[in-house]
C-alpha cells in the first residue's frame, strides 16, 4: 500500500455550559492540528509554545489513541511519525485532551483505511475520556448533547444560534480535569437532582430553538460548579454580575479553570469586566473571544507526490 500523510484539524471545546455536566459540549474555534504518517521509527514532534511538558515518547495521548485504532482493527501497529501543534491551552478546561484524543483516533483511522465509522470513533473516544461532552464537540463541531450508557453514545448535534460567541477568561494557572472531578460528591439530594434535570433540559431546548432569553437561568448549575468554586476565585462574582455587561449566561468551562460567557455583543465591556474581576481576585488571565466551530474534526490526506 502506498504511504500517505494525514492531517487532522480538531477544535477545542467548552463542556457542561453549567448544568450539562458530562452531557453538553460546544466546539470552539481554537484548534489542535495533528499530522501522522507511517515511518521507519516512531517519532513525535511538538510545535509551538502550548505543548510544554507533553511527552514525546509512546505514552503521548495522540500516539496512544493511534495505537488503540490499529489494535482494535486487528492490524499490526506501524511505526508512526506524528507532528502536533495546538492553539488550545493545556489543562484549562478547553478540551485539549479531548481534541488530542479525537485527533489521534481520527488520523489513525484514516491511515488504517477507515475501519471505524465516525459514530464508532465517538464511542471509542467516550470510553477513553469517560464522558461524551467534550469529545463529541471536538469530533462533530457545533453543540452536542449526549448520553453514554458505558458502551454507546446517543447524541444530537445542533448548529449554534446566529451571532452567539464565547468569551473565555483563561486563568494563568492549570487545573487538571482528573483533579477537578475528584472534588465532586458521589451523590446528590433529590432537590439538586431535580434542579439539574430541569436546568439541563431548559438549556438544551434553549440552544436548539435559539431562545437566548432563558440562557442566564438555564445555565445555573448545582452539580459541579459549587464544588469547584473554591478553586476559582472570581467565578461567583462573574456568575452573579456578568449579565450586566452583556453576558447571556456564564459557566465554568469544562472542569475549569477557564470561565466562559455566551454573548451576542461585539463591544469590549464583557471581556474587560471578566479580566478585571479575575485580576481583583489575584488571577491574571488571557481573554479570548471565540466563535463556535461548526465543522468538528476534519481530515485531509496528503499524497506522497505533494509531500
Ligand atoms: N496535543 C496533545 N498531545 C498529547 N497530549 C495532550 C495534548 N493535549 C493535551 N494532552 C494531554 O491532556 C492533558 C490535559 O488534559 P486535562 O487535564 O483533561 O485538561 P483539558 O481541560 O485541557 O483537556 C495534558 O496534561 C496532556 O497529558
Ligand atoms: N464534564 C467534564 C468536562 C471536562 O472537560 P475538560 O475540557 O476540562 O477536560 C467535567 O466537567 O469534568
Amino acid at each position: 500500500m502506498e504511504s500517505f500523510e494525514v492531517e487532522v484539524k480538531v477544535p477545542g471545546s467548552t463542556a457542561n455550559l453549567g448544568p450539562g455536566f458530562d452531557t453538553i459540549g460546544m466546539a470552539l474555534q481554537l484548534y489542535t492540528t495533528i499530522k501522522m504518517k507511517r515511518a521507519e521509527r516512531t517519532f513525535i514532534h511538538l510545535r509551538g509554545g502550548n505543548l510544554n511538558g507533553i511527552p514525546t515518547d509512546k505514552s503521548n495521548l495522540v500516539y496512544q489513541a493511534a495505537k488503540l485504532i490499529f489494535e482494535k482493527a486487528g492490524y499490526v501497529l506501524p511505526d508512526l511519525e506524528i507532528d502536533i501543534e495546538s492553539e488550545i491551552p493545556l489543562t484549562r478546561g478547553l478540551g485539549s485532551s479531548a481534541a488530542a484524543l479525537v485527533g489521534g483516533l481520527t488520523a489513525a483511522n484514516v491511515l488504517a483505511g477507515e475501519p471505524f465509522s465516525r459514530k464508532e470513533i465517538y464511542d471509542l473516544a467516550t470510553s477513553v475520556e469517560g464522558h461524551p461532552d467534550n469529545v463529541g464537540a471536538s469530533l462533530l463541531g457545533g453543540i452536542v448533547t449526549a448520553a453514554w450508557d458505558q458502551q454507546q453514545v446517543s447524541y444530537v448535534r445542533m448548529l449554534p444560534m446566529n451571532g452567539i460567541k464565547v468569551v473565555a477568561a483563561i486563568p494563568d494557572f492549570e487545573l487538571s480535569t482528573n483533579m477537578a472531578r475528584d472534588l465532586l460528591p458521589s451523590s446528590y439530594s433529590r432537590e439538586d437532582t431535580i434542579h439539574a434535570i430541569s436546568h439541563a433540559a431548559l438549556l438544551a431546548s434553549a440552544l436548539a430553538t435559539g431562545n437566548t432569553m432563558v440562557l442566564s437561568q438555564a445555565m445555573k448549575d448545582r452539580i459541579h460548579q459549587p464544588y469547584r468554586m473554591h478553586m476559582l476565585p472570581g467565578l461567583e462574582q462573574l456568575l452573579n454580575h456578568a449579565r450586566e455587561y452583556g453576558a447571556l449566561g456564564v459557566a465554568l468551562s469544562g472542569a475549569g479553570p477557564t470561565i466562559i460567557a455566551l454573548t451576542e455583543n461585539e463591544d469590549g465591556r464583557l471581556p474587560q469586566f471578566m479580566e478585571s474581576i479575575l485580576l481583583e481576585h489575584g488571577v491574571p488571565s488571557t481573554i479570548k473571544t471565540l466563535p463556535i466551530d461548526t465543522v468538528g474534526a476534519a481530515s485531509v490526506e496528503v499524497c506522497p507526490k505533494l509531500l
